[in-house]
C-alpha cells in the first residue's frame, strides 16, 4: 500500500509540475501540498504496518515491561518522557526494575536498578553496546563519527584504543602532577577574587544568549572552572604550544607550534557552543527529524523546517572542532616537538598514519575533548554548591584536611586513602547530582527477556542513573546530602564520632555500562577530586543571593535539607543552576601557600 501511495504521488507531481511550470504560483502551492498531504498518508500507512507488526513481534506470550499509558499506534507520543531526565525519577517504585514505552515505532526500555543494569548492559555488554540511531544528533549533526555515538563495530573499537592510551587507569595515574598543577592554578586563580557568584548565564544550556556562546556575563566563578577545566583538557588531548625558546629551531621563524592559549579559549568557547547543541539534540526524540526519519530529505528551504539549517551549521562547525586543534598538534609533532598528550601518544605509536587512520584520530580526540568537559565542569558545580549549602559537611572536610594535609602544603592526589571524609563528599555529590542522569542510551542488538519481560531487538535501552542513585531501598533518604553514608559503621580515624551508614558505594554507576562505559573516568575521579580537596582547603564558602559580579540579585532557591529542590539544568548533562556563593581564603597563612605552589 506504501508504495502504491508513493509511486502515485511521484507520477501525480511529474504531470502536475510540467502545468506549473506554465501556470500561476497557486497551482504550485496546491501541488506541494497535495504531495505533503499524500506523503504523510503514506508515513501513517508505514507507522501503522510496522506498529502492528511489532506488537505481534514478542515470542510466544512474553509480556512487554510495565510502563506509562500509551495510545494505540503512537505509544507515548503525546507524554513522551524520553524528553525529561527528571520524568523517571520514581518509575522504580511505580513500575519496578524494568519499564517500557513506545514512540511511534521505536520501543524504549528503561533500566531503573542497577541489578538490572547489569544483567543487560554489563553481563551482555556486546548485545548491547550499540547506540540507537539519532537522526538529527548523529546524522545530520555528524556527532556519530565521534566516539559517543559512533555505532558498535570496527571504527567504536578503534577510537576506544585510542582515548585508553591517555585515559586508562595507569596513564591517568601518570598524568596525576598534571591534574594537581591544572587545579592548583583554578584555587590560585579564585584568589584574585574575594567573592563570586554562579548564575545562570553562564551555564551553556541556561540562556539562548549562552548557546550562542556569549557567556562572559557576570559569574566569574563557574567562567573560571570552565575555563581551567578546559584548558587543560586540552592539554591532555592536543598537547600546549611549543615556542622558539623551548629550544627548538622553528621553521619560517614563526614563534610557536601548536595550541597556543589563544587557540585554547578559542576552541573551548567552540566545543561550548557545539556541546550545548549536542546535549540538547541527544536526548531521544529531542527533533522531529528523529520521529520521522525521512524528513531529514526534504529541502532547507521548506517554511517552518528550521532543524536543517541548525543542523548543517552544527556539522561545519564540527569539522572545523575536530581538525583545526589536530592539525595544529601535528604541525607541532612533525617539528619533532614531542609532549604525552592523546594526539602525540598516537602519533608515537604510529608515526606514519593514513588519511583513515588520521581522520580516526582527530574524531577521536575531538569526542574525548567534548564528553570530558561539561560532564566535568557539572560534577564540580555540584561540589562547590553542597559546599555551600553544608556547612557542616564543609567544616569536617576542612578538619580533615588540616590534620591529615596541614597548612605548610597543598593536598595532592596520592594523600586520597588518607582522607575518606573528603573522597566520601565527592561521592556524596555525584550521587546527589549525577551528571549524565540517564547516561546515553543504548541499543538492544537481539531480542531478550530479563524477569519474564520482552525486550525487543532494535529498543533503545536507557539506564536511569539518577532513578538507581536516588533509590530509597538502596540510599535512605535519598535527598538528603550526607557524605557519611559512604563511611564504614565503625567511623574513620581522621574524624572520630562521625557515625557511618556503610550504603553501597557508588562504584562505576554514574560512568555507565558495559563497552561504552565512560573511558575518562579514572581522570574524572582524580580530578573532581584535587579540585575539591584543593579548594575546601584554601576557601571558605557560603551561599549567598546576590551575583557580586552584575549586581543582580539571584534568589537562593537551593535547600541544602532536600536535594529534590535543587534546580537543575535540563538536558543530557545536568548541572545545579543558578547559585550564588560567597569564597573567602581560610588563612593568610594557606594564601602564602598557594601563591608559592602555583608559581
Ligand atoms: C564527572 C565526570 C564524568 C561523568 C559523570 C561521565 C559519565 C559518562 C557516561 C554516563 C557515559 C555514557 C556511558 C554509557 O554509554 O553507558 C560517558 C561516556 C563517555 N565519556 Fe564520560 N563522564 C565524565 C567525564 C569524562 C571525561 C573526563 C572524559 C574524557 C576526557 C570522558 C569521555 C567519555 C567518552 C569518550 C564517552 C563515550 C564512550 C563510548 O561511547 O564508547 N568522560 N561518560
Amino acid at each position: 500500500m506504501v508504495i502504491l501511495l508513493c509511486s502515485w504521488t511521484t507520477k501525480h507531481i511529474n504531470l502536475y509540475k510540467l502545468g506549473s511550470v506554465l501556470s500561476d504560483i497557486q497551482l504550485s502551492i496546491a501541488i506541494v501540498m497535495e504531495a505533503l498531504f499524500v506523503q504523510v498518508l503514506a508515513a501513517i500507512s508505514t507507522f501503522l504496518v510496522i506498529a502492528v507488526t511489532m506488537r505481534l513481534r514478542a515470542p510466544g506470550r512474553i509480556k512487554y515491561p510495565p510502563g506509562p499509558p500509551a495510545w494505540p499506534l503512537i505509544g507515548s507520543m503525546f507524554n513522551n518522557p524520553a524528553t525529561y531526565p527528571l520524568a523517571y525519577k520514581n518509575w522504580r517504585a511505580v513500575y519496578g526494575p524494568i519499564s517500557y514505552f513506545r514512540l511511534l515505532t521505536q520501543d524504549v526500555i528503561v533500566l531503573n536498578t542497577r541489578e538490572a543494569a547489569n544483567e543487560l548492559l554489563e553481563k551482555q555488554s556486546a548485545s548491547y553496546s550499540d547506540r540507537p540511531r539519532q537522526v538529527m544528533c548523529g546524522e545530520l549533526m555528524s556527532w556519530n563519527r565521534g566516539i559517543a555515538l559512533c555505532p558498535a563495530g570496527a571504527r567504536h573499537r578503534a577510537y576506544r584504543k585510542l582515548v585508553n592510551s591517555v585515559l586508562s587507569a595507569d596513564a591517568t595515574k601518570r598524568a596525576w602532577s598534571s591534574h594537581e598543577r591544572a587545579a592548583c592554578a583554578f584555587v590560585a586563580d579564585l584568589l584574585l577574587f574575594s567573592s563570586y557568584a554562579a548564575s545562570e548565564s553562564t551555564h551553556p544550556e541556561a540562556s539562548s544568549e549562552s548557546v550562542k556562546g556569549r557567556t562572559s556575563s557576570g559569574s566569574e566563578f563557574i567562567s573560571r572552572l570552565r575555563h581551567s577545566i578546559g584548558t587543560h583538557a586540552v592539554e591532555i588531548i592536543y598537547g600546549s604550544e611549543y615556542t622558539a625558546e623551548d629550544g627548538i629551531e622553528i621553521e619560517g621563524g614563526r614563534g610557536h607550534l601548536g595550541m597556543s592559549a589563544r587557540d585554547a579559549e578559542d576552541y573551548i568557547q567552540n566545543a561550548d557552543e557545539q556541546h550545548t547543541l549536542f546535549t540538547a539534540a541527544v536526548l531521544p526524540f529531542a527533533y522531529i527529524v528523529d520521529w520521522i526519519p525521512w524528513l531529514r530529505y526534504i529541502p532547507e528551504a521548506t517554511p517552518f523546517v528550521h532543524f536543517k539549517k541548525i543542523a548543517r551549521q552544527a556539522r561545519r562547525n564540527l569539522e572545523a572542532l575536530t581538525w583545526e586543534p589536530y592539525l595544529k598538534a601535528r604541525e607541532r609533532i612533525k617539528c619533532g616537538c614531542l609532549q604525552n598528550s592523546l594526539v602525540d601518544v598516537c602519533f608515537k605509536s604510529n608515526p606514519d598514519p593514513s588519511p583513515q587512520e588520521e581522520e580516526c584520530t582527530a574524531w577521536a580526540a575531538m569526542g574525548a575533548y567534548t564528553a570530558g568537559s561539561d560532564t566535568t565542569i557539572a560534577a564540580l558545580t555540584t561540589v562547590f554548591l553542597a559546599a555551600s549549602l553544608n556547612p557542616e559537611a564543609q567544616a569536617l572536610a576542612q578538619l580533615e584536611l588540616d590534620t591529615i594535609v596541614g597548612r605548610e602544603r597543598m593536598p595532592r592526589l596520592d594523600d586520597r586513602p588518607a582522607l575518606p571524609y573528603v573522597t566520601a563528599f565527592v561521592r556524596e555529590c555525584m550521587r546527589s547530582v549525577p551528571s549524565v542522569p540517564l547516561g546515553v542510551p543504548h541499543r538492544a542488538l537481539n531480542d531478550d527477556v530479563l524477569y519474564g519481560y520482552f525486550i525487543p531487538k532494535g529498543a533503545t535501552v536507557i539506564a536511569n542513573i539518577r532513578g538507581m542513585l536516588h533509590d530509597p531501598e538502596v540510599y535512605s533518604s535519598p535527598f538528603t546530602f550526607n557524605p557519611a553514608r559512604f563511611l564504614p559503621r565503625a567511623g574513620i580515624s581522621t574524624l572520630p564520632g562521625i557515625e557511618g551508614r556503610a550504603e553501597p558505594d557508588l562504584g562505576s554507576l554514574p560512568y555507565g555500562f558495559g563497552r561504552r562505559i565512560c573511558p575518562g573516568m579514572h581522570m574524572a575521579d582524580s580530578e573532581v577530586w584535587i579540585y575539591t580537596a584543593m579548594f575546601l582547603w584554601a576557601f571558605n564558602i557560603k551561599k549567598s543571593g546576590a551575583d557580586v559580579s552584575t549586581g543582580a540579585n539571584h534568589t537562593v532557591t537551593q535547600q541544602p535539607e532536600n536535594w529534590q529542590s535543587i534546580k537543575l539544568s535540563e538536558g543530557g548533562i545536568q548541572c545545579p543552576i543558578p547559585f550564588g556563593v560567597e569564597l573567602a581564603v581560610r588563612s593568610e597563612e594557606l594564601k602564602a601557600v598557594i601563591q608559592a605552589e602555583a608559581v
